[in-house]
Order: C-alpha cells, then structure tokens, then sequence
C-alpha cells in the first residue's frame, strides 16, 4: 500500500505559534481517517495541509506521492475532494444543485457553460442520487438547508473521481435524524473499496461513521495518538485530547462519549 499522506516532523508557525508542531503522520491506501480533537486543536490546519492549500513551515509533507513546494498544485488538487463549510461559502447561491456538482468536474467554483458532457451530467446524477438528493437537482443551492448543502457538497466532491476525500466537520450543526442519515451515507461510502482514501475532522464521536479505520487525536497541535481505532479509540486517550474525564462506549462500530459527573 502506498502512502496517500505523508508528513514528517511538520510545524506550521504563525505569529510565532505552531498551530501544529512537529507533527509525523502517514495515511495509506484504502485507509478512513478521523481526526478528533477540541477547538483550536489544528484539526483544519491539518487537512489545509492534505489538501495542498497550506504548506509546512518546517518538515515536509507528501500527498498523492507529491512533495507540497516541489509540484505544481494546481495538478495535484483535482486528484484531492474537499468538503468544508469555508467551500461552502464560495459556491454560488443561485446555482442549482446539479449545476452545483457538475461545475466540479471542471475545477470551478463558478461558471456555468452549456457545453457539459452528458457523461459528467450522469455522475453528478448518480452522486447525488447515492446521497438522497435526486428530488433537489433544480433547487437554487441558496435555499437548501445546511444538511441538504452538506451532502450536495459531498457529491460536488466525489465529482472528479478523488484519490483522497477530505471532509471537515460534514456533520457539524445537523439535527439528529440530519446527523444520522448523513453518518450512515458516509458509512456505506467508507465501506466501499472502490471508495477514495478518507479524512474526516469532528469534534464528536457519535458522528465517526461505521467503517472508518483509523483515529488521529490532536491537541494543542500536537499529536497525542495516530492509529487504528480498535486500539486508540480509548477514555484514556479521549480524556487526554479533551482535557477532562471523559467515559467512551462503543455500540457496534457507533461510538458515544459523556463527562463524568461531577463529584
Ligand atoms: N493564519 C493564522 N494566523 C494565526 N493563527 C491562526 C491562523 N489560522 C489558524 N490559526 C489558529 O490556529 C489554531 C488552530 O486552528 P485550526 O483551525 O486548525 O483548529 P481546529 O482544530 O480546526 O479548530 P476548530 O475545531 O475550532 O475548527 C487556532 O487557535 C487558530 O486560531
């Protein structure tokens, strides 16, 4: 299995702060990566690194085999999916939800031509459909609520066929049952072998969809623990990177976690 990510010894300073700090982490092939961890912890920072929109100020990072300040990034980020709500914010109110999609396929946020292949028409569909908004295609991106936005992004993602899919807090400000539809579409996606490599960031563990393999807890832009879930996935470890007494339960591949009581 290759190395889909890798950093070695990887601090990025800014204002003289290392918003994360000496940091070694490689992700390989096939693997489904959470990355748990309080505010302020360097979680976004991080995927800003896998997605080559960020560079180390010390260390080097590889990702899809390609060293970030020694390749042409502009290559490089179609090979990667993004999902976060800063993207978001960037794509047009008033376009539809398939126009939407579709404008990935063409490294665009904006944009719309006539001239779409039908081909490309057929995947935002099947996307789309895979993430229960096929009776949404025409709405106005604008008016979606966050949940209806938030798989439309995902699909927007999966547009150019991504070697690595990065999503930042995908359920972040969803109702339960928004939470929990997108939680099991995610599951069936991390499941899927035919599925890019995955990196999801949250600050709960009842959002870390079945079938995710690996745990990264970061704190203070440190790491405190990089590895496969049934290992690392412990209070201990969760306690540590949330700075209190924290009691994980594990629910078939469901995780929940409570504070204990005050004594
Ligand atoms: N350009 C910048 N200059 C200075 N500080 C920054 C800059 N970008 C981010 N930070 C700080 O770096 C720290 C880590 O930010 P980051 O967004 O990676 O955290 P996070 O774990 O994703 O947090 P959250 O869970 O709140 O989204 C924060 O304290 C943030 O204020």
């Amino acid at each position: 299995m290759s190395d889909v990510l890798e950093l070695v010894d990887v601090s990025v300073v800014r204002e003289g702060r290392a918003l994360v700090d000496e940091v070694s982490w490689s992700v390989k092939e096939g693997e489904r990566w959470i990355i748990l961890g309080p505010n302020g912890a360097g979680k976004t920072t991080l995927l800003n690194l896998a997605s080559s929109y960020l560079f180390p100020t010390t260390g080097t990072a590889t990702v899809l085999g390609e060293r970030l300040g020694a390749v042409d990034v502009f290559e490089l980020r179609p090979r990667i999916g993004m999902s976060s709500s800063a993207l978001t914010e960037k794509l047009p109110r008033s376009q539809t939800v398939l126009q939407t999609v579709l404008t990935a396929a063409y490294g665009m946020t904006a944009g719309w031509q006539e001239s779409y292949d039908a081909v490309d028409e057929e995947r935002a569909r099947a996307f789309l459909d895979r993430l229960g908004m096929s009776d949404y295609l025409d709405r106005r991106f604008g008016t979606l609520s966050e949940g209806e936005r938030k798989r439309t992004q995902i699909a927007r993602a999966m547009m150019t066929d991504p070697e690595l899919l990065l999503l930042d807090e995908p359920a972040a400000g969803l109702d339960l049952g928004g939470r929990e539809d997108l939680v099991r579409r995610l599951g069936r996606l991390a499941r899927d072998p035919y599925a890019p490599s995955m990196i999801m960031v949250t600050h709960h563990v009842e959002e870390i969809p079945a079938g995710f393999t690996h745990v990264l807890m970061i704190r203070q832009g440190k790491v405190l623990t990089a590895g496969p879930m049934e290992t690392e996935m412990t209070s201990a470890n969760l306690s540590r990177c949330f700075g209190l007494p924290l009691v994980l339960e594990r629910q078939g591949e469901r995780w929940t976690a409570a504070g204990l009581p005050l004594g």
